[in-house]
């Protein structure tokens, strides 16, 4: 439904925040908010590993309090090997839909010292804003490094948060 329509029908206004982290190998493409960032290296997981849609997939999800994109897509389950995260995203913000919501924004904040971000940032918010279904102008995406510090610091792995704010029908 349109965010118009659930405003005047007093839809209720559910938050969600969502965390992930992955670790940089060698011999991967680097994937970030359904976008390859050109890197010497990748980040690795089961599934392509794109740190930011999988955090903005939990956000989603825990909106709802339907779960974490693990209970959706399990990572022992061999079908989701090297799965695009497209996938899981579309899959979250159509539960949104047929639950007859509407994602009003989104908030992501990905960490890392390299590479940097904001030269990608609006090709990065508007493949989200496309995958998700919402104007590019409730689509944020920034980025923070961590000064040198910690895992981050260290270029070891790249972190991602998301925030959304959805709004949704009274379930009673
Ligand atoms: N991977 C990154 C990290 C940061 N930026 C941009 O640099 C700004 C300053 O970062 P600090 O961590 O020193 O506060 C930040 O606000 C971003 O605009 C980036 O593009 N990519
Ligand atoms: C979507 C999944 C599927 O294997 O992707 P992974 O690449 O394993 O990534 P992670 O964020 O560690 O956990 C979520 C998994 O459910």
């Amino acid at each position: 439904m349109d965010i118009k329509t659930l405003l005047a029908s007093g839809a209720l206004p559910r938050v969600g925040t969502g965390y992930d982290v992955h670790v940089l190998a060698e011999g991967r493409k680097l994937m970030l908010c359904g976008i390859e960032v050109p890197h010497e290296r990748g980040l690795a997981g089961h599934s392509d590993a794109d740190v930011a849609l999988h955090a903005l997939c939990d956000a989603i999800y825990g909106a709802m309090a339907e779960g974490d994109i693990g209970r959706h897509f399990p990572p022992s389950e061999a079908t989701w090997k090297d799965a695009d995260s497209a996938r899981f995203l579309r899959h979250a913000a159509g539960l949104v839909a047929e639950k007859g919501g509407a994602i009003a924004n989104i908030d992501i904040t990905i960490i890392c010292e390299r590479p940097k971000i904001t030269p990608h940032a609006l090709a990065m918010r508007t493949r989200v804003a496309g995958l998700a279904g919402v104007p590019l102008d409730r689509v944020s995406v920034k980025a923070t490094t961590s000064e040198r510090l910690g895992f981050t610091g260290r270029g070891e792995g790249i972190a991602a948060q998301a925030a959304v704010l959805l709004l949704m029908p009274f379930a009673a």
